[in-house]
């Protein structure tokens, strides 16, 4: 298998990127007059590469990663990202913070329909106030990272599942992020397209990123670096 190795590969970058690490974090959603415990407290220092989040259907995989991107509020402890403690910042300097820090790749791409497949990968970046031409070259970078170069100027309806979900992975590497998550990101791919978009994240986790993969694919998770077991809101390591 091709391993690509995103671009900008700052060999400066590794052992600057901030790290991810959970205090007793844990999560119980009320049900009826009781409650659910999602996510049993957790205490963990994710090591740079990239982790493989493995659990059967409603053991916590989501829970953990809604907590893990402050998307959601713990019920106890907190995720701290280098020296910042993300469960504290109000929602608007987290969702800044997020902006920064973290690219996302969900099992469905999520591209915006109306905007080409270079338009996609700088959204990011426009967000983040980058000058259009210094965007563009990034964007141009990235799309021929993940093979695309050519159908830059394509819309999302225009690109194959696989396809789409590469210009997913440009876009949320577009802004160098230290972690990226990503949802079941092959779930809905071939086997081979699924593992191109594995060589993808194995190359962003190469370069000092946390990379955590959320997956139902024994064989995807297999090659991780290291290994979560969710199973009934429990977490654990299992290297
Ligand atoms: N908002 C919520 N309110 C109440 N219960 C919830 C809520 N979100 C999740 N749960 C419950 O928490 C548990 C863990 O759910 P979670 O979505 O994290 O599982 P999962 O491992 O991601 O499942 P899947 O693989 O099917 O996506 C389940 O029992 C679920 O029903």
């Amino acid at each position: 298998m091709t391993t690509i190795h995103p671009a900008r590969p700052t060999p400066q970058a590794a052992p600057t990127l901030p790290g991810l690490r959970t205090e007793t974090l844990s999560r119980t959603y009320p049900s009826g007059d009781g409650q659910v415990l999602a996510l049993a407290p957790f205490t963990h220092t994710f090591t740079p590469g990239l982790t493989a989040v493995v659990g059967p259907s409603g053991s916590g995989k989501s829970t953990l990663l809604n907590l893990l991107a402050g998307f959601d509020e713990p019920t106890t402890g907190r995720v701290v990202v280098g020296d910042t403690p993300l469960t504290s910042l109000s929602e608007a300097d987290r969702a800044d913070f997020r902006l920064r820090h973290y690219g996302f790749v969900f099992q469905n791409h999520n591209l915006v329909s109306i905007l080409s497949a270079q338009e996609n990968v700088e959204f990011p970046l426009t967000l983040a106030g980058m000058p259009a031409r210094q965007r563009q070259d990034r964007a141009r970078e990235l799309l021929a990272l993940v093979g695309l170069e050519a159908r830059a100027g394509h819309l999302p309806n225009q690109l194959s599942g696989g396809e789409a979900q590469r210009v997913a992975v440009a876009r949320a590497l577009a802004h160098d992020p230290a972690i990226l998550l990503a949802d079941e990101p092959t779930g809905n791919l071939d086997s081979r397209t699924g593992e191109r978009i594995l060589g993808l994240l194995q190359g962003a986790a190469a370069t000092g990123r946390t990379v955590i993969l959320i997956t139902h694919d024994r064989d995807i998770a297999a090659q991780a670096d290291h290994h979560l077991n969710v199973k009934d809101g429990q977490v654990s390591p299992e290297d």
